[in-house]
């Protein structure tokens, strides 16, 4: 297959901060995707509707003149965010999702969870309003091995979770092992994933054998080859539990290449080409459009875009970097290398 044509896909999990930086990446996302759920883990966070609704109007100013692009917000769950703004939020139309980042799991958690406990009543009232409740599932625990974070937290937090509000429509968001992409398969129909690029595509070498690649790290870390099998497995076997969520996550190339680099991959400027690489691996490429396209919009409820998108199999070099905030630089995953899918412009 020398093209193919797919239903505009969507990104199920997206970064595009703020202010300058928003402005300088948004535009990549746009050029390929019809909708982002866009993370809400700004300084500060997204934790009302109010600063939800005041988000999206900066996005939607950034965006290139004539982009149909779509941002879906989201909300950051606290400990103190009360049941009511679960009903402002969906009152609102524009809120589709919260999002819960375990306090000090990742980039801008720091305002995050520090026991699920404290949200029960919140959580009730999404699961009785059916908001779905967007999960960075790593434990916190500093005596847990980073690489078993994931797996550990299906074990005290997911299955609890799930066991406690079992209507709570859970997306278990860019899952990186063999045990995560299983406990959604086996899990009822509520409960979904996104999955992305970077953990279809690579393992831990890529980020520390023969040198170590900072632009590789990120949050969940990647996992060894068993792993990148079970997720290709799984985002290949056509069940539209798995869709596409690239968690593209932009920092300051100053940010990234330093002594304590901030986690967090840049695919937002090649997401679809990258996940057709991944899908031609397994000899997928005929189940692309229900990853990318289909899955996502059936789990929230969504019509699927109405245009199309082509992939060429041409050759290209992902720039080395584009401009970031401040005067700074972004540098992509794949930066200097050759890619084997271009999106057709
Ligand atoms: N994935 C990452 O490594 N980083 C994300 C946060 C997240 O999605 O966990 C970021 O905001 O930079
Ligand atoms: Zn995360
Ligand atoms: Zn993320």
């Amino acid at each position: 297959m020398d093209a193919i044509t797919i239903t505009r896909p969507d990104d199920w999990h997206l970064h595009l901060r703020d202010d300058e930086a928003l402005n300088a990446v948004v535009g990549h996302t746009a050029a390929q995707m019809g909708r982002a759920i866009i993370m809400p883990n700004l300084k500060p966070p997204v934790t009302t509707t109010e600063q939800a609704i005041a988000y999206r109007e900066r996005i939607l100013a950034a965006l290139p003149e004539g982009s149909a692009f779509e941002p879906l917000m989201v909300l950051y769950l606290t400990d103190t965010t009360p049941p009511e703004e679960i009903e402002r939020a969906v009152k609102s139309g524009i809120v589709k999702a919260v999002k819960l980042y375990p306090a000090g799991a990742t980039t801008n958690s720091a305002s995050g969870v520090t026991d699920i406990a404290h949200c029960d009543a919140t959580i009730a009232m999404m699961a009785k309003l059916g908001m779905p409740l967007l999960v960075h599932g790593e434990v916190t625990d500093h005596e847990i091995d980073i690489f078993d974070r994931e797996a550990m937290f299906i074990e005290r937090v997911m299955k609890p979770l799930l066991a406690r509000h079992p209507s709570l429509k859970v997306v278990f968001e860019h899952i990186t092992t063999q045990q995560a992409a299983e406990f959604v398969a086996s899990a009822s129909d509520n409960v979904a994933a996104t999955i992305t690029a970077h953990h279809l595509l690579f393992n831990r070498n890529k980020m520390l054998a023969g040198g170590i690649r900072p632009h590789y790290y990120c949050l969940p870390i990647l996992k060894r080859e068993q792993h990148r099998q079970a997720l290709l497995k799984a985002a290949t076997s056509g069940s539209p539990k798995f869709f596409l969520g690239t968690d593209s996550a932009p920092h300051a190339k100053g940010d990234k290449e330093s002594s304590c680099g901030c986690a967090g991959a840049y695919t937002a400027p090649a997401a679809i080409e990258l996940y057709a690489t991944a899908f031609e691996e397994m000899q997928a490429l005929d189940k692309l459009e229900a990853f990318a396209s289909l899955n996502g919009p059936r789990f929230y409820g969504l019509a699927p875009n109405t245009d199309t998108v082509t992939l060429e199999r041409r050759q290209w070099v992902m720039p080395e970097s584009y401009p970031y905030a401040s005067g700074q630089t972004i540098v992509p995953l794949l930066a200097g290398e050759t890619l084997q899918w271009a999106m057709k412009k």
